[in-house]
């Protein structure tokens, strides 16, 4: 008997889902099957096709799919919830809120439906709140229902870092905390360029432009794009945790999990530095912060709690 494939489901077929679908199909995760409502079914199964004959070009192996029936869905190892909208510039995250609570819920009936025991890593903005909307109506253990916004901050920030100091990205590391909007906590005392503090490589000035950067990174893009938001490296994150959790490579990353007590808050999805394998989020590791650093977080905090508000 051979090795099964995993099965990895993309709920929401435009440019954060499509481009994660080939990017998992392309690092050989599993195979992939691509979800749109039912008007968006033929363009779905257009992406799938136009994605599959790309495989023999690069060689890769991943049957893709594309449906709007979430049968097709069941048994799924992985889902990756990217549905709804995105913002247009002037907008924040938080705008779309009601619209996209209304369909974590739908979407999220349907998956637990055909994947009972599947562990969902939620992209969907307001991301905080959303994955917390996924969490309340999946009824899965909280450390299946995972968000993700950490790994592209800290990408962010790394991008940055790297260009000031015309180094490799490969070299540095960084640290955001926080919910994803622009009160991110950004840690420079835990970012390194080759092991050395990049408060000592980096003047106080530049590291602050590079914090404040870094927290309306996404909205640079919505900017530049003008008709929709950043998906290659959102697709490119999502791909890391799908595959930290699909290999069980337990890796310290930055994801959103629910908090119980940790960093003193409770029932709560919020970005924090975590282990994350196949079980999911199989630990919050908890930092020793300053006052001002806590007080950051704080802040960022409530304007997650603000934006749940809106839902309840
Ligand atoms: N957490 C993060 O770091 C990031 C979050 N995002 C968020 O991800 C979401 C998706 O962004 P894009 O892919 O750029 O948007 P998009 O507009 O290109 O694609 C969204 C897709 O969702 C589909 N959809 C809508 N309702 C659906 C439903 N009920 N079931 C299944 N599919 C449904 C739409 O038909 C569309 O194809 C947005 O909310 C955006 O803000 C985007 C980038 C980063
Ligand atoms: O900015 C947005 O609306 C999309 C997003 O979350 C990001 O790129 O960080």
């Amino acid at each position: 008997m051979g090795l099964k494939r995993k099965k990895i489901s993309v709920i929401g077929s435009g440019f954060t889902g499509a481009t994660t679908a080939l990017m998992v199909a392309q690092k050989e995760l599993g195979d992939v099957v691509l979800v749109d409502i039912p008007d968006m079914e033929d363009p779905t199964k257009g992406k799938a096709l136009d994605m599959a004959e790309a495989a023999p070009v690069q060689g890769f192996d991943a049957k893709i799919t594309g449906t709007s029936n979430y049968a097709d869905t069941e048994g799924s190892d992985l889902v990756i919830i990217t549905a709804g909208i995105a913002r247009k510039p002037g907008m924040s995250r938080d705008d779309l809120v009601n619209t996209n609570a209304n369909i974590m819920k739908s979407v999220t009936k349907e998956v637990v439906q055909y994947s009972p025991n599947t562990t969902i890593v939620v992209l969907t903005n307001p991301v905080d709140a959303m994955t917390y909307t996924v969490f309340k109506e999946s009824g899965l253990p909280k450390e299946r229902v995972i968000g993700q916004s950490g790994i592209l901050d800290t990408a962010r920030f790394r991008t940055f870092v790297a260009e000031e100091l015309n180094l490799s990205v490969k070299d540095v590391t960084g640290f955001v905390l926080g919910g994803h909007g622009d009160d991110m906590v950004p840690l420079i005392r835990y970012s390194y360029a080759g092991g050395i503090p990049l408060e000592k490589l980096i003047s106080k000035d530049r590291l602050d432009a590079i914090v404040q950067r870094t927290r309306t990174g996404g909205g640079e893009i919505v900017n530049l794009l003008g008709n929709g938001s950043a998906y290659y490296a959102p697709a490119a994150s999502l791909t890391v945790m799908a595959e930290a959790i699909l290999k069980d490579q337990r890796r310290v990353l930055p994801t959103i999990a629910y908090l119980e007590g940790e960093y003193g808050y409770q029932d709560i999805y919020l970005g924090v530095p975590t282990i994350i394998g196949g079980e999911g989020i199989e630990e919050v590791i908890e930092l020793d912060l300053t006052k001002e650093e806590k007080a950051q977080l704080d802040k960022s905090a409530d304007s997650v709690k603000n934006v749940l508000n809106v839902l309840q």
